[in-house]
């Protein structure tokens, strides 16, 4: 059974038709890259994924929990899917390590210890254990991005979101965080990314999924589909961004 199963699924803003009919089916511990023009809907599936926007026809399915605008499924949700923005939203205010200890003493109800040990286990993981009491204004934004994979791993996810998280960062810090992600694929994440590191998708990801006025317009596994797109909407696309 697929981890995540998208049928038929429309999206509106308002009477602006953004996802128009898109299917596709995610298994556990596929690397996914969404790729495509700005404005074809990317992050909108995306955010349809975890619940952030409601979709108006269609189903969307994670793991057996139907995503629907109901606070239960949401929190539910939250325990299995993990989203990266941009922009890291880390708490400036709290250190590193405590902004990776937050959920899971909020949601998961664990012990301020048992949050620590988890908190320090994920920011080994990202290789930031050396800065949990460090500030975000005093990190890199790669270390920042980080710090914000650590905090989606200590919900114990099943799988990550990531909507273009590498592209508000200096070009020398992207590959830190590419870095993270390819180890993460390595060790079996589910992982779905909105990208322009045509690179990564090509060379870390499995499937590709091109995007292009609200629909899936080509979709297959990433060697394939970089040296022999079908559609002359992805050939030019390619041909604008490699
Ligand atoms: N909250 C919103 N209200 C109204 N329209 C929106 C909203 N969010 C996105 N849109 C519109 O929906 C369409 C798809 O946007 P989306 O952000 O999903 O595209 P994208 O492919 O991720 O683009 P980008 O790469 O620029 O982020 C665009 O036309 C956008 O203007």
């Amino acid at each position: 059974m697929p981890l995540v199963s998208i049928e038929n699924v429309h999206k509106y803003y308002g009477d602006k038709h953004v996802l128009k009919g898109i299917n596709l089916k995610v298994n556990a511990g596929e690397v996914i890259s969404i790729i495509g023009r700005s404005g074809s809907g990317k992050s909108t599936l995306l955010r349809c994924i975890n619940g952030l926007e409601e979709h108006q026809e269609g189903n969307v399915l994670v793991g057996n929990l139907e995503v629907t605008a109901n606070e239960v499924q949401l929190l539910r949700l939250s325990k299995i899917c993990g989203m990266i923005f941009q922009g890291f939203n880390l708490y400036p205010h709290k250190t590193a390590g405590e902004n990776v200890m937050l959920s899971p003493k909020l949601v998961l109800n664990k012990t301020d210890k048992e949050c620590k040990e988890l908190a320090m286990q994920c920011l080994e993981k990202v290789g930031m254990e050396q800065m949990f009491n460090q500030y975000p204004n005093s990190l890199s934004g790669g270390q920042k991005q980080r710090v914000a994979i650590a905090r989606s791993l200590a919900m114990s996810p099943k799988i990550l979101l990531c909507d273009e998280i590498t592209s508000a960062l200096d070009p020398e810090l992207v590959g830190e965080v590419l870095k993270v992600l390819e180890n993460l694929a390595k060790e079996g994440m589910t992982l779905i990314l909105v990208t322009h590191e045509m690179n990564f998708a090509r060379d870390i990801g499995d499937r590709v999924v091109f995007m292009h006025q609200g629909k899936v317009w080509e979709t297959g596994p990433s060697d394939e589909v970089f040296a022999n797109p079908k559609t002359p909407e992805l050939q030019n696309f390619l041909s604008s961004v490699l």
